[in-house]
């Protein structure tokens, strides 16, 4: 029985094998096309987006669909690395978050470059020593990550993808209680999602900044009286322990990170375009601005002021807008705020991410599962 059980296994798995070596083929073939329609970026987020989806609907349940997603992610991260090698740089060390929506975007099979700040994946992408980045760019907590805000108006780099991770944050510790925790380390965002939890459970700790979660999962690992907070990898990756788990003070705590190129994606029919702008010092001068995206029937989603870092007491304006850039309504916000504003920038067109579901809802594209198709 089991024995026999075993045997249809290897036959099935042989099948799958030369199957996967077919597809390989294929994006052999796509690649050439791509080369010849001089298309740049063999990565196709939305592409993407479309297998995962049609086949997470596809399946009849007995292979989860969270796998099915998950074995595609690879098999795609497979067939675009015979397509043309990616190199993804991201907020290091391992074990950050930065790394987790890396590794949810391109897969095991791209090649992975850490950078110790968030201006280095800038650099590393801008020298083309990385095809891609990764970076945050604003915490459902927390609220805009400013160095990714200042690098994106500075630099000439173009956002081509959006990625919402949950972020649920741990309390790494070899201690065995939380009385024995004389200080907690972490990066300061991470400090900031869990404040009031530090407030309830470590009052008497000493609380210390470190650049990424994963730096201090190092120091917890280092002192049997400190603690670290960050994610449940780093508690493998850097072995210490998980005393607390969800410690973040709001359970829907999630950061959307951004991937950047030298150029941005094509319309999908769901975009979002980021761009920044300046307004002089005059009444109404934002208000003019803001109303040729409402009169063109655009929607904002997300408004941020920068000081300038040209004058002092003078800002500029990062914001998020439904839609593609091509798109007649976008087209013709953006030639009315030409005219309103001292300058316009966009950052990029990108499909839109939706964030995740709440915990035990399914999300509205996965509720219901059609039939096969
Ligand atoms: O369809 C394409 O454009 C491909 O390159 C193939 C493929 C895939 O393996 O399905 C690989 C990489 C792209 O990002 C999207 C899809």
């Amino acid at each position: 029985m089991l024995a026999g059980a075993r045997a249809r296994i290897d036959a099935l798995d042989d099948e799958i094998l030369d199957l996967l070596e077919k597809r390989a083929d294929i994006a052999r073939e796509i690649a050439v096309a791509k080369q010849k329609a001089k298309i740049e970026s063999f990565h196709d987020p939305e592409r993407e987006r479309q297998v995962l989806e049609r086949l997470a609907h596809r399946g009849e349940g007995r292979f989860p669909p969270d796998a099915v997603r998950a074995v595609f992610r690879e098999v795609m991260s497979a067939c675009l690395s015979v397509e043309q090698p990616l190199r993804v740089a991201y907020l290091g060390p391992e074990g950050t978050f930065s790394q987790m929506a890396a590794r949810h975007l391109f897969g095991l099979s791209a090649r992975y470059r850490e950078c110790a700040t968030i201006d280095a994946v800038f650099d590393a992408v801008q020298s083309r020593d990385a095809t891609y980045g990764v970076v945050p760019i604003e915490n459902s907590t927390e609220g805009a990550v400013s160095m990714t805000s200042d690098a994106l108006l500075d630099g000439q780099l173009l956002i081509r993808q959006e990625y919402i991770l949950p972020v649920s944050h741990c309390l790494l510790t070899r201690a065995s209680s939380l009385s024995a925790i004389d200080t907690v380390y972490s990066h300061p965002q991470a400090l900031a999602q869990c404040r009031l939890w530090i407030a309830k459970h470590l009052p008497r700790a000493q609380v210390v900044q470190t650049t990424s979660t994963a730096a201090a999962a190092r120091e917890a690992q280092a002192d049997d009286r400190a603690a670290a907070i960050g994610a449940a990898i780093a508690s493998e990756i850097h072995d210490v322990p998980i005393l607390s788990r969800n410690i973040q003070d709001r359970p829907e705590n999630a950061t959307r990170f951004v991937v950047l190129g030298h150029d941005d994606a094509k319309p999908s029919g769901r975009d979002r375009t980021t761009l920044a702008f300046g307004v002089t010092h005059h009444e109404g001068a934002l208000r003019r601005v803001l109303t040729e995206f409402e009169t063109a029937g655009v929607n904002l989603t997300r408004i941020e002021s920068r000081p300038s870092r040209q004058k002092a007491w003078q800002y500029v304006f990062l914001v998020d807008v439904e839609g593609h850039r091509d798109s007649p309504e976008l087209a013709k916000a953006l030639k009315g705020a030409r005219h309103s504003a001292t300058f316009v920038k966009v950052i990029g067109s990108y499909p839109r991410s939706d964030p995740p579901a709440p915990k035990g809802k399914p999300s509205p594209k996965t509720r219901g599962r059609k039939g096969k198709g």
